[in-house]
């Protein structure tokens, strides 16, 4: 087990990169810290599998330093660099078992019979492969082969790491929730650091302990799953962590604090401060559906607002509002009732979060 220190990355695959767009990853320093369950959440194409690939060694950084404990890994093989990787598709020996492939790994560094196939049994118990252990892993199903490839990385527990790719595209929705809660409880058993790269949230935080929002090359956010969406510190996270995101109004300052189409909104005094020293123009404000007030009578600093539409999602609803130019979501409990087509809605001033070119300011909220 080891932690995982990234300094200074940046990564192109470009010979000459001109500019921050040639960048896969854009420079960064992060710290995967020892035996923490992480997830590396993102967008296609937003440099997940490069950083895995830089940290297990398959990828030669264009700058900066990987450190294990301490120690400068850079010039390290894949294979002295001891990491478990588990990628989208399986990786097995189709004419070997299934037994001989979770034992390969073991095999590798030596370790006597016996324990082999204790540690064997242990991962095929926990995967729910001892009823295949002895055939052939080419007659497996597409699911059972993703489960060998993810045994063949868990069963060694002696790996500064283990890094996942996605390792659950190509499993049935069903079994993938069971498959998440087994990695967690490999996780709570062994403590190994383990870092699940996905692009699904749901995935993420019901894996990991942290998540790092990945976002155009760079970590914008490391936080538990609770932090991203109370206190998301970049507009991306707002956006992409939540479902439906966050609400995102672009607003110009005003000399008691912001507007938009001429209606002032009252955010916090030392907020207002912040808007009316930055230089910005790109300021905007962000509130959760789920912290919109809806209610059918004007209230203290509400809004009347055009009701679009209301889409009922069986425990909740979503509210499509219009107000002035713009369209706001609000997510409601299935009984409160919307009378009409008008309603009135309130930002409570502590979820109501200031960005200043696209990151959060942070002050007091109340
Ligand atoms: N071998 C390569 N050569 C050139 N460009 C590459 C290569 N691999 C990835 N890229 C580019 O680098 C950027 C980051 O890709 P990467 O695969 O790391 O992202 P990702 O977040 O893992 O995406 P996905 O979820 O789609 O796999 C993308 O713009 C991609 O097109």
């Amino acid at each position: 087990m080891a932690e995982i220190q990234l300094k200074s990355l940046a990564h192109s695959y470009s010979k000459h990169p001109s500019g921050a767009e040639d960048y896969a990853i854009r420079q960064m320093s992060h710290v995967w810290h020892n035996g923490g369950a992480y997830a590396l959440l993102g967008p296609s194409g937003c440099g997940k599998s490069t950083m895995l690939n830089i940290i297990s060694g398959l990828l030669q950084p264009s700058e900066g330093e990987v450190l294990f404990d301490n120690v400068k890994v850079n010039e390290l093989s894949p294979k002295d660099r001891n990491i478990a990787q588990v990628f989208q598709f399986p990786v097995i020996y189709d004419s070997m078992t299934v037994y001989d492939n979770l034992a390969f790994p073991l095999r590798n560094v030596g370790m006597p019979k016996a324990k082999i196939k204790a540690k064997v049994d242990e991962i095929a118990a926990i995967l729910e492969l001892g009823e295949v252990l002895h055939n052939k892993a080419r007659n497996l199903t597409a699911d059972e082969k993703q489960k060998v490839s993810m045994g063949r990385g868990l069963v060694r527990d002696d790996v500064s790491a283990i890094l996942f790719d996605e390792p659950l595209t190509v499993i049935d929705p069903q079994l993938k929730w069971k498959l998440r809660r087994k990695l967690k409880q490999i996780h709570e058993q062994f403590n190994i650091t383990m870092v699940y790269v996905t692009h699904d949230q749901l995935e993420a935080s019901t894996f990991a302990d942290k998540i790092a929002v990945m976002y155009e090359g760079q970590i914008v956010q490391f936080g538990t799953p609770r932090e991203l969406f109370e206190s998301p510190n970049h507009t991306f996270v707002g956006y992409f962590i939540g479902s439906p995101g966050m609400n995102l109004i672009p607003v110009q300052r005003t000399e008691t604090g912001v507007e938009f189409d001429g209606l002032p909104l009252h955010i916090h005094p030392e907020l207002a401060k912040y808007a009316e020293t930055s230089t910005s123009s790109n300021i905007k404000i962000g509130i959760r559906p789920e912290f919109v007030r809806l209610s059918n009578t004007p209230a203290d600093d509400s809004y009347e607002c055009h009701v679009k539409y209301i889409e009922d999602l069986g425990t909740y609803r979503i509210v499509t509002l219009e107000l002035g130019s713009q369209t706001l979501l609000a997510r409601i409990d299935e009984d409160q009732v919307i009378e009409g087509d008008t309603v009135h809605i309130g930002f409570p001033r502590q979820w109501l979060k200031l960005y200043i070119d696209e990151f959060l300011v942070e002050g007091a909220t109340e």
